[in-house]
């Protein structure tokens, strides 16, 4: 029996001489030809190779010690603090943890969706996701934004184009990116003069010029063809519950597709890359907001437990997540070699909720991934001293981070069931599976880690917005001829 080389690191000098003294005893002890292997030790051969490799010997650290490895030193050492101490002096609760500061959230979220000074004028194009973020924060932190819902019934008619979807405001060109936000702002302000400012017909037409002969959408006419753009469109026909046949001048009609879904699944295969994750586009580098992207589409193009297992290798991108979670920090990084970021929380720990549903209920996804590693990390050091939530301790709160570390949250806190018998009346006509999920309650295990009135309200898996945003939309215009 040859023993395995091992590394320098793990075989100091000193052992190394130890087994290289010993040799000689040994050989006069053996009786057999296979001394060596009597012995369990490594040949002459294997000796002359440890020692090669002893006299090489760097340490360790130094070895492979890089850019990356520093930063990700210092990142950790910057976030340990937060996890072991108090620095922001927040209450506590019964685990030590940070309790939620609403209060303080609540306060920052005013200001997101209030007036803005002409030096926000770069961001104007971002208008819609501003408010997404905005509003969707406030619903999961259970604040009422019905307060708002004129303001953003007119906010959106005024950046809807005369061609179809939505841009940044008035009269800049419409982008799904743009439209997503928008659709999800208007579904969570609800009522009918918001819903009836939609132009569905010339949604449909700017969609349908979006879909391309490979079965995936441009962001843009023009623009990049991404899997943001797949999930985007998805999620605009299915909660307006556009028809699904293709516009007759959609252009990918010249190459004989006739359906939005046509070639779509195959599409997003494509994107799972070699490592089990996936990326924008075929042949990228995984990241994990584009998990999340391909993940949602294929939600809504039907059942996960059905499309996830027909379009991509689960088992290849459950690994690939699982890899996500930094330790110790808990919290998740959004590509291989990179740093934890609180938005990840979403974009990864999300994902966990439509995996959950793909696979069987006995072999939940709680022992694949640390759901109270992500909630410690998200209220630890997620929350900033003076309201929002934040990337990581050092960086500023922004309204982008306060709404994806809260969806995390809730990703931690609960476990979303797809279920057939759910909201049966609604969902039974085109892209009609994002209706039937539902909240099997609350996460009760016995590493919770947070308070009960630190759990944040429910949010819809797919849509990320709350359920009954989602199925009312969708009610609304299940209730309309075709156009
Ligand atoms: C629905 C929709 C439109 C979704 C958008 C998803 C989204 C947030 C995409 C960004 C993806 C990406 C490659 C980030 C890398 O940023 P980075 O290099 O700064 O961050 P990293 O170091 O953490 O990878
Ligand atoms: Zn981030």
């Amino acid at each position: 029996m040859a023993i395995p080389l091992r590394t320098s690191a793990q075989a100091p000098s000193s052992q190394l001489q130890e087994i290289l003294d010993g040799t000689d005893r040994f050989e006069e002890l053996s009786d057999t030809d296979n001394e060596y292997e009597d012995m369990g030790i490594a040949t002459p051969e294997e000796q002359a190779n440890i020692a090669y490799l002893d006299s090489m010997r760097i340490p360790i650290r130094e070895t492979y010690e890089t850019d990356t490895s520093k930063v990700e030193e210092k990142t950790r050492q910057a976030i340990l603090p937060y996890l072991e101490e108090n620095p922001n002096d927040f209450t506590l609760n019964a685990y030590g943890v940070p309790r939620l500061q609403r209060e303080l959230h609540a306060t920052m979220l005013k200001k997101v969706l209030g007036d803005y000074t002409h030096q926000y004028a770069p961001m104007d194009a971002s208008r819609p996701w501003i408010v997404y973020w905005g509003l969707q924060s406030m619903t999961a932190l259970g604040l009422d934004i019905y307060p708002h819902q004129k303001r953003i019934a007119h906010t959106f008619s005024l950046a809807q184009h005369p061609t179809g979807g939505y841009g940044g405001g008035f009269g800049q060109l419409p982008h799904l990116a743009c439209t997503y936000a928008a659709l999800l702002s208007m579904a969570m302000a609800g009522g009918t003069e918001t819903y009836e400012s939609i132009n569905r017909k010339t949604m449909w037409h700017f969609i349908g010029r979006m879909k391309q002969a490979d079965g995936g959408f441009t962001m843009c006419e023009g623009g990049e063809e991404d899997i943001r753009g797949a999930f985007c469109a998805l999620v605009a026909i299915s909660l307006l519950n556009l028809p699904l046949d293709l516009p007759q001048d959609a252009p990918a009609r010249m190459s004989g597709l006739t359906s939005f879904t046509d070639g779509l699944g195959d599409w997003v295969s494509q994107c799972q890359s070699w490592d089990g994750g996936i990326s924008a586009a075929p042949g990228n580098e995984a990241h994990g907001a584009y998990a999340f992207c391909g993940l949602g589409c294929l939600s809504i193009l039907g059942p996960p437990e059905e499309t996830l297992h027909k379009y991509l290798d689960v088992p290849l991108l459950t690994h690939w997540l699982s890899s996500r979670q930094c330790s110790p920090e808990g919290g998740y990084n959004g590509r291989t070699n990179k740093l934890v970021d609180g938005c990840y929380s979403h974009w990864v720990g999300g994902c966990w909720s439509l995996l959950e549903a793909s696979v069987s209920s006995t072999s939940p996804s709680t022992t694949l991934w640390n759901r109270t590693a992500l909630a410690r990390y998200i209220l630890a050091a997620g929350q900033d001293k003076k309201g929002g939530l934040k990337d990581k301790p050092g960086k500023h709160p922004d309204a982008y981070h306060t709404c994806y570390n809260l969806a995390g949250l809730s990703a931690a806190q609960y476990r979303y069931v797809y279920d057939e018998d759910v909201n049966k009346d609604i969902g039974s006509g085109n892209l009609g599976a994002p209706y039937h999920w539902k909240t099997n309650g609350g996460y009760a295990g016995d590493d919770v880690v947070w308070d009960p009135e630190d759990v944040i309200r429910t949010v819809h898996p797919v849509f990320i917005i709350p359920y009954r945003s989602v199925y009312e939309c969708r009610r609304y215009f299940e209730s309309k001829e075709r156009f």
